[in-house]
């Protein structure tokens, strides 16, 4: 991967992502397309945040600057994290290659010698609740399995062997959960976050799904549309699902989202 040097450069210590004046524009003229303007947004290493916003406001766009596959068209990226990793909708795994060799797949390609990249993945599948399904191909395993084997396969890519300092990698998750059915995917949230406290991973979550931004993240960010920009930020408070103090949150979020919304729609 090609990576400009004047857009994209080492954060500060303890800081795992920072954008600055970030603008993205894609194509030039009467049909140029402006996706971000003037994002600012600092997350520290080992923090969840979710990015929140209505379809069309530049999460995908935002998440491609972070992973390094696109330049920002103004303004400075910086990410700490070698590899950031990406977990998508679909879990994407190769049909022919069991769930372990999924897993393994990141490390063979870092390089990494067969027995230390099969230990790896093993604790890794651990981690993800599928001890003992690591030779079963995807299409053997249930939608929630196959996303957890995908979990697994971006913990090894974000992590690599998990013995470097500070190996706790940055994940990007774009809507991972939005395909399941509503049990699998409430199951799945809480798996990550027992994920995410166990491995110290900085983890940047997207999703159009209020609910789940309150229960996942530390830290939600919401989007405008058109040119996405970061209407406000929230602190969520610490203490489990839905307890008072997160339902007020939730609705105070909704209650901005639709007003971003309807703004963007008259
Ligand atoms: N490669 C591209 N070329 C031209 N326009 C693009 C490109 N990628 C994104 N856009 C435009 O930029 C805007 C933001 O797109 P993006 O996919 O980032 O939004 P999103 O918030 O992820 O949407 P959704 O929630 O529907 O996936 C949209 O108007 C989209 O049409």
């Amino acid at each position: 991967m090609t990576v400009d040097l004047t857009t994209r450069r080492p954060p500060a210590r303890d800081t795992a992502v920072a954008l600055s004046g970030v603008a993205k524009t894609f194509g030039t003229g009467a049909g140029a397309v402006t996706a971000l303007h003037g994002i600012d947004l600092t997350v520290g290493d080992g923090e969840f945040v979710c990015v929140l916003g209505a379809s069309g406001c530049g999460k995908s766009t935002l998440l491609n600057l972070l992973a390094g596959l696109d330049a920002p068209t103004s303004g400075t990226v910086a990410v700490g994290a070698p590899r950031p990793s990406f977990m998508f909708q679909e879990a994407a795994l190769m049909p022919w290659l069991t769930a372990l060799r999924n897993v393994e797949l990141p490390l063979q390609l870092a390089g990494h010698g067969r027995a230390a990249r099969r230990a790896r993945a093993e604790e890794l599948l651990a981690l993800v609740r599928l001890e003992g399904l690591g030779a079963k191909r995807p299409h053997e395993l249930s939608g929630g399995m196959r996303q957890r084997v995908s979990l697994a396969r971006a913990l090894a890519a974000a992590t690599g062997l998990g013995d470097a300092p500070g190996a706790g990698g940055l994940l990007l998750m774009d809507e991972p959960f939005a395909a399941l059915d509503a049990i699998t995917r409430d199951v799945l949230q809480g798996e990550l976050l027992r994920v995410w406290r166990a491995t110290g991973t900085t983890v940047v979550f997207v999703t159009h799904d209020v609910r789940e931004a309150v229960r996942l993240a530390e830290r939600v960010v919401l989007l405008s549309s058109r040119p996405g920009t970061v209407v406000r930020e929230w602190t969520v408070p610490a203490g489990g699902h839905d307890t008072e103090a997160r339902t007020a949150l939730h609705d105070d979020i909704t209650g901005r989202l639709r007003q971003v919304i309807t703004s963007h729609a008259a």
